[in-house]
């Protein structure tokens, strides 16, 4: 008899079932479509564990053992709820529903009241590494109750990437910590993955360099800190060429970003907590903007299309007799990166703080160290940082203010020469705004406090006597 089961025999469900039963477990599969799991139940005949493809519901919980344990990998909301609702009936008291999907942490916390008021336990976990991940070792970020992890973690952990032998796979706090994490991965996902496309931009129409010479940039990226998944998959897709056409693949994607939905929750919960996530919201509006085709076709035409030609020769550096413009966009590159992360843990720090779930940084840093999507070879250094200070923000730990200060030269740089040249970078503009606004001592919001005051009697703190609040002379008239 299984003692997982799972749900949801898709693109993540069909590879994390033979990820399962690679490592010996015995699960049973459910989808509205018996084949799928008929053909993953052939595909992994040979693996160690069992595979079982059941025809409907009752089949489904009748074969597993008691308390039951059942994965859902379907897409959130209705789909969602359209499952656990089917399930419920047959299950009995104690029996456990573990969502893996994308799902609104919010949702979650709603989801696990729901279950325990019928008798069962919910756990929300987010999963990252796409189809290869669940395959061969995803990253697992759980929430919920810690009794009910205790039950499923064993599986779970056995599926999921290794670090030097240490799962990728950990409980980080209760109701919806898990899927709020998950959803904050791919918030950073979003911002790596605009920065990246920028650099792209900046190769392309800013140095005039086809997409093959620009995978091989991104290839030496690996040598340095910006080593990490994304930067290595951007070198795949720059150098693959379509089979069709024999021209670059790249140049073949319509420039129209789709999106689901975590990259927006990220920015709205961090504007709810008050935590800048600039980045991330770049990279939102970036996609947002990119969807509009026809928009920006009519505005080309009425404004003359940007960019406005080739903006920077790229002179040989005296001293290395490397492309000057090549170092300088990968010293950009680093720092905005480093904000990026900044960022993304210090929405975490306020969630932490606002909804007391006591989240540990250092343990979310580990677990992003392999399987998932943003993994990079800097996450160790950041699990280290917090491990050492949590109370510190990322860029203030030795190793990240280092890496800021020694990079940010170049990220000014790329930044005015792109603004110059009508080349959109906003991710990275957003990188050096924050950077430059977080170490400004004497800032403008005076002059906020000063018109708040003055239209609505606000009041505002003098420099001379903090913490009283006063109202300015124009209300002495
Ligand atoms: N793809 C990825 O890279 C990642 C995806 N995720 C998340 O994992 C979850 C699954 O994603 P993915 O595998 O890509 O999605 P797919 O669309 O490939 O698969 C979804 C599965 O859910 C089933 N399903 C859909 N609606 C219902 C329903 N109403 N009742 C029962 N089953 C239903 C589908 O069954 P059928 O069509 O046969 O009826 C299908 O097998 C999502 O929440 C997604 O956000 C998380 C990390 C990465
Ligand atoms: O969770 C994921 C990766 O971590 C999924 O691939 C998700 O779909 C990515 O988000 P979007 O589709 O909005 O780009």
């Amino acid at each position: 008899m299984a003692h997982v089961g799972l749900v949801g025999i898709g693109v993540m469900g069909r590879e994390f079932a033979l990820n399962l039963a690679e490592n010996g477990h015995t699960v049973s599969l459910l989808d509205r479509d018996i084949e799928k799991s008929r053909e993953v139940v052939t595909a992994g005949s040979a693996l160690d564990g069992e595979l079982i493809a059941c025809a409907d519901e009752s089949t489904f919980v009748n074969g597993m053992a008691a308390p039951r344990s059942i994965l859902a990998l379907v897409p959130s909301g209705g789909p969602l709820d359209a499952v656990i609702e089917s399930l419920t009936p047959l299950l009995d008291e104690g029996d456990l529903i573990a969502d893996l999907g994308n799902s609104y942490y919010k949702e979650t916390e709603r989801r696990v009241l729901a279950c325990e008021a019928a008798g069962l336990q919910f756990l929300g976990m987010g999963i990252s590494g796409g189809a290869e991940g669940a395959r061969h070792g995803p990253s697992i970020m759980a929430g919920g109750s810690p009794d009910s992890w205790a039950r499923i973690k064993g599986p779970l952990r056995d599926a999921a990437a290794k670090f030097e032998g240490e799962p990728c796979c950990d409980w980080f706090g209760p109701g919806g910590a898990g899927h709020f994490i998950k959803m904050l991965h791919n918030g950073i996902e979003y911002a790596d993955m605009q920065m990246i496309a920028e650099a792209y931009g900046i190769m392309r129409d800013g140095w005039g360099m086809d997409a093959p010479a620009i995978g091989d940039v991104f290839a030496s990226w690996m040598e340095g800190p910006l080593n990490s998944y994304l930067v290595e998959i951007a070198a795949e897709v720059a150098r693959a060429s379509d089979p069709e056409t024999n021209k670059p693949m790249l140049d073949m994607i319509l420039d129209r970003a789709g999106q689901k939905g975590t990259g927006r929750w990220s920015v709205i919960e961090a504007l709810h907590l008050g935590a800048p996530a600039s980045m991330m919201q770049a990279a939102v509006e970036a996609r947002n903007i990119s969807a509009d085709l026809e928009g920006r076709r009519d505005s080309a035409l009425l404004f003359g299309a940007a960019p406005e030609g080739k903006f920077v020769a790229q002179g040989k550096d005296q001293d290395s007799g490397q492309e000057a413009g090549l170092r300088q966009l990968e010293s950009a590159m680093i720092a905005a990166k480093v904000c990026a992360y900044t960022q993304g843990f210090e929405v975490l720090r306020r969630a932490s703080e606002a909804f007391d779930w006591s989240l540990d940084l250092a343990a979310i840093a580990r677990v992003w160290r392999a399987g998932c999507i943003i993994r990079s070879v800097l996450l160790d250094d950041i699990s280290d940082a917090f491990e050492e200070d949590a109370t510190r923000k990322l860029s203030h730990a030795p190793k990240f203010t280092d890496l800021l200060r020694n990079n940010v030269d170049g990220l000014k740089t790329v930044v005015a020469q792109s603004v110059g040249g009508g080349l959109e970078t906003p991710a990275l503009y957003a990188a050096l705004s924050y950077h430059n606004a977080s170490r400004t001592q004497h800032s403008t919001a005076n002059m906020i406090q000063g018109l708040r005051d003055r239209f609505g009697a606000h009041r505002f703190e003098r420099v001379d006597a903090h913490g009283e609040l006063v109202n300015g002379p124009w209300h002495e008239r």
